[in-house]
C-alpha cells in the first residue's frame, strides 16, 4: 500500500545510530562529488580532459585552455587509445612531426591501427582532442606526448580538414554507456601550432630542439593515476547501489518455509543468501574506506610533486593501479551477484541491476586493464624485494616486506574462532600470506637468466601475489578506519562486524593461498569460516539499516526492488504496464504473420 513502510519491522531491529553511519559512509566527500560520479556520462568528460591539461600543460597553456574547457566553450576528449593499442601506451602509433619551417606539428595516423578508438565524447560532440602521439623531430622519435588538436569548427561543428571522425558503434547490451559517443579519429597530416603540444613536462623549442623532462617521464601518465584513484571511490558507489537493492529485496522476498499458515521465510534469513550478500555489504564499506585513504594519499602525492619530491610516486602508481583493479573487479562481480540474489526479478530492467551492470563493468578495462594493472603492482613488489638486499627499508604499504624474514617464520596462533576477531591476528595472517607469495615469486624469478622472461613465465603467480598485497591494503585500511574516533551508539561495533566479515570472507575465499603458504592450519581455516557464520547472524538484524546508511534516494537507485518502502509487488506490476507492448492487447504483426499460421488447415492431421 502507498505510504506504508514494508521494511519498518526491519528498520526497528537496528542496533546502531543510522544517522552517524550515514555520516561515516559519506565521509570526506560532499554530496556534489557523490552526484557527480553519476553525471560522468557527460560529453565533456571532465574526468580526463581537464585534469590532463592541468597535469601536462604549462601555466600559460592552462590560462589559454582551461577557461574554455571549464565554461564548455570547447568540449574535449582524452584521446589516447588506438585501434591497435590501449594498454601499451608506449606502443601508440599516431605521429606528431615537428615542421621547423612553419613552427607547427603535423599529426598523422600512419596505419589503420593508429586510428584513435574508444575516447569518450570523440564520436559526435568533442570539438577538441587531447591527442597522444609520438613526437618526431628530424626523424627522431621522442615517444608519446600530449597535443591539443581542434577537431571541429566552433561555428558549424563540422569536422576540420584532415580529420575523419565517427562513433565506434553500439556497446555492451542496451546500457547507458551507449549514451557516450566513444569515437574513432584518423588524422591526415593535420597541422597545429607548436604551442599546442602540452609542454609542462618536456618542451620543443622554436629551433626544434627537444628539452626532455627534468621530472620522471611517468608524470605524463598522471591523469590516469588521478582517475584510477577516483575509480576506487566510484566502485564503492556502484557496489553499494547494487547491495542496497538486493538487501532490501532480500528482506521483502519470501519463499518456502510456511508452517500452518505462517508467512513464508524471508530469503535474507537463508544462510546461503547471507553468505553471498553480506560479504558484498562489507566490501562496499571496505572499498569506501580504502578510497578515502587513497584519496588522501593521492593529495599528499600532489603536494610532494609540487615540491619536486617524487619519493611516493612509485607507491602511488602501484596503489592506484592495484586498488583500481581489485575494487572494480569486486564491484563488477558483486553487481552481477546482486542480480542473482534477486532471482528472476533481478533480470528486469525495472530492478535497476542490468543497467547498473552494463554501465559499470567496463571499469575493469578502462583506465587500465585490470590484469595489466596488477602486473604493474607485481613489478613494484619485485623491485621492492630486490632492494631489500641493499638495505632499502620499505615503507608505507610495503613496510611489511621489510619484515619478510620474520613473516616467513609466522604461524597463526589462532586457537578459537573468536581469535579471528582480533585485528592484529587478521593483519598478521594477511601480511604473512602476501609476503610469502611475493617472496616465492622473487625466489622463482631469480632462477631465470633473463628477468623479463621470468616475469612473463611467472606472470599468473605474480598477479596472485599482487592481489594478496592489495587485499592486505584494503583490510589494513578498514582496521585503521576503526581506530579513528567514531561516535554514535553501536556504529563502531557494527563496522567492526563488517570489517571481520570482509577479512574472513577473503581468507575463506583464498584459503588455498593461506594453506599453501603454510600461514594457517586447516583447523584455523575452519575456525575462520565458523566465525564468519556467526558474524552473519550479527549483521542480519542491522542489514537494512546498514544499506539505509548509504542514503540513496529511490530516484538514484531507480529500482522497484530496492525501494525504501519495500512496496515491491504493486510497483513491479505498475512498472511492467508502462511497457509500450502493453498499450494494445493484440501485438503488432499478429494479423499479418501469426494469424495466417493459426488459420492454416491441418493436412492429414499434421500442421
Ligand atoms: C568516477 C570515476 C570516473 C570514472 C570515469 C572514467 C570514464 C572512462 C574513461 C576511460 C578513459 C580511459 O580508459 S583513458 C586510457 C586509459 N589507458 C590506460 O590506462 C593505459 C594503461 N597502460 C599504462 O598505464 C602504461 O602503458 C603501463 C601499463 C603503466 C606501462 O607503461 P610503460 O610501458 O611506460 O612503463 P613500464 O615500462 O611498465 O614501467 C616503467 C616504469 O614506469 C613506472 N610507471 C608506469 N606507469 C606509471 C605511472 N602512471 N605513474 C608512475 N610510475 C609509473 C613503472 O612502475 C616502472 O617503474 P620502474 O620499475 O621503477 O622503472
Ligand atoms: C567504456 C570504455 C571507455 C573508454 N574511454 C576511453 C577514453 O575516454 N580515452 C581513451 O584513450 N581510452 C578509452 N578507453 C580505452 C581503454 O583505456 C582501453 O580499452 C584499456 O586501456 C585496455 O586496453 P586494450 O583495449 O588495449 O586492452 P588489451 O591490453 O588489448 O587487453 C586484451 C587482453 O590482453 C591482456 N594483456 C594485455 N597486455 C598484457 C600483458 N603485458 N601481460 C598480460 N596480459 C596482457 C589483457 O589483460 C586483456 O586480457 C575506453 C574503453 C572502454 C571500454
Amino acid at each position: 500500500m502507498e505510504g506504508v513502510d514494508h521494511l519498518a519491522h526491519e528498520r526497528n531491529k537496528a542496533q546502531f545510530d543510522v544517522a552517524v553511519m550515514k555520516a561515516v559512509w559519506a565521509g570526506s566527500r560532499d554530496a556534489y562529488e557523490l552526484f557527480h560520479r553519476f553525471s560522468r556520462l557527460v560529453a565533456n568528460d571532465p574526468e580526463m580532459f581537464i585534469p590532463a591539461i592541468k597535469a601536462q600543460a604549462t601555466e600559460e597553456q592552462q590560462k589559454q585552455w582551461l577557461p574554455l574547457a571549464n565554461k564548455m566553450k570547447i568540449i574535449g576528449s582524452y584521446t589516447q587509445t588506438e585501434l591497435g593499442h590501449g594498454s601499451n601506451v608506449r606502443g601508440l602509433e599516431t605521429t606528431a612531426t615537428f615542421d621547423p619551417k612553419t613552427d607547427e606539428f603535423v599529426l598523422n595516423s600512419p596505419t589503420l591501427t593508429a586510428t584513435k578508438w574508444w575516447p569518450g565524447g570523440l564520436g559526435k560532440i568533442a570539438t577538441h582532442a587531447l591527442a597522444h602521439a609520438r613526437l618526431i623531430i628530424d626523424d627522431k622519435d621522442y615517444g608519446v606526448h600530449g597535443f591539443l588538436v581542434q577537431l571541429r569548427s566552433l561555428d558549424d561543428h563540422l569536422t576540420l580538414p584532415g580529420i575523419t571522425i565517427g562513433d565506434i558503434g553500439m556497446k555492451y547490451g542496451s546500457g547507458a554507456y551507449n549514451t557516450m559517443d566513444n569515437g574513432s579519429l584518423i588524422f591526415d597530416h593535420v597541422r597545429i601550432p607548436r604551442n599546442q603540444m602540452l609542454m609542462r613536462l618536456s618542451q620543443v623549442t622554436r629551433e626544434g630542439k627537444y628539452v626532455p623532462s627534468n621530472v620522471p617521464r611517468q608524470l605524463s601518465y598522471g591523469t590516469m593515476v588521478y582517475v584510477r584513484q577516483k575509480i576506487v571511490f566510484d566502485a564503492s558507489i556502484a557496489l553499494s547501489r547494487a547491495v542496497c537493492i538486493s538487501t532490501r529485496y532480500s528482506a521483502v522476498r519470501r519463499q518456502f518455509g510456511s508452517h500452518n499458515g505462517s508467512p513464508e521465510t524471508q530469503v535474507i534469513d537463508y544462510k546461503t543468501q547471507q553468505a553471498r550478500l553480506f560479504p558484498l555489504l562489507a566490501s562496499a564499506y571496505a572499498i569506501r574506506f580504502v578510497s578515502e585513504w587513497l584519496n588522501s594519499f593521492y593529495k599528499d602525492l600532489l603536494q610532494r610533486l609540487e615540491a619536486k619530491d617524487f619519493s611516493t610516486l612509485p607507491e602511488a602508481h602501484a596503489c592506484t593501479a592495484g586498488l583500481k583493479s581489485i575494487t572494480t573487479s569486486v564491484a563488477a562481480d558483486g553487481i552481477e551477484e546482486c542480480r542473482k540474489l534477486c532471482g528472476g526479478h533481478g533480470y528486469l530492467t525495472s530492478s535497476g541491476l542490468p543497467e547498473l551492470s552494463a554501465v559499470y563493468i567496463p571499469a575493469c578495462t578502462y583506465e587500465g586493464d585490470n590484469v595489466v594493472m596488477l602486473l604493474q603492482v607485481a613489478r613494484y613488489l619485485m623491485k621492492t624485494i630486490s632492494q631489500l638486499k641493499s638495505g632499502n627499508k620499505p615503507v608505507g604499504t610495503t613496510a611489511y616486506l621489510g619484515r619478510a624474514e620474520q613473516l616467513m617464520q609466522y604461524h597463526s596462533d589462532v586457537l578459537r574462532a573468536e581469535d579471528w576477531l582480533k585485528p592484529n591476528v587478521v593483519v598478521e595472517a594477511f601480511e604473512a600470506r602476501a609476503a610469502r607469495m611475493s617472496m616465492a615469486c622473487a625466489q622463482n624469478l631469480s632462477k631465470f637468466n633473463n628477468p623479463e622472461d621470468g616475469f612473463q613465465e611467472l606472470s599468473a603467480d605474480l598477479v596472485e601475489a599482487a592481489t594478496a598485497h592489495c587485499q592486505l591494503i584494503i583490510v589494513s585500511k578498514f582496521i585503521e578506519k576503526l581506530q579513528q574516533d567514531i561516535p554514535g551508539k553501536g556504529v563502531k561495533e557494527q563496522l567492526g562486524v563488517l570489517r571481520s566479515i570482509y577479512a574472513l570472507f577473503l581468507l575463506h575465499k583464498h584459503i588455498g593461498d593461506f594453506l599453501s603458504t603454510d600461514c594457517i592450519t586447516p583447523k584455523q581455516g575452519y575456525l575462520a569460516n565458523e566465525q564468519l557464520r556467526s558474524l552473519y547472524s550479527q549483521v542480519r538484524p542491522n542489514a537494512i539499516a546498514l544499506v539505509d546508511a548509504f542514503n540513496y534516494t529511490d530516484h538514484f537507485l531507480s529500482s522497484v526492488l530496492g525501494r525504501y518502502d519495500g512496496n515491491v509487488y504493486p510497483k513491479l506490476y505498475e512498472e511492467a504496464w508502462k511497457d509500450p507492448l502493453n498499450d494494445t492487447s493484440i501485438p503488432d504483426g499478429f494479423h499479418e504473420y501469426v494469424q495466417p499460421m493459426l488459420k492454416q488447415p491441418l493436412h492429414h492431421g499434421r500442421l
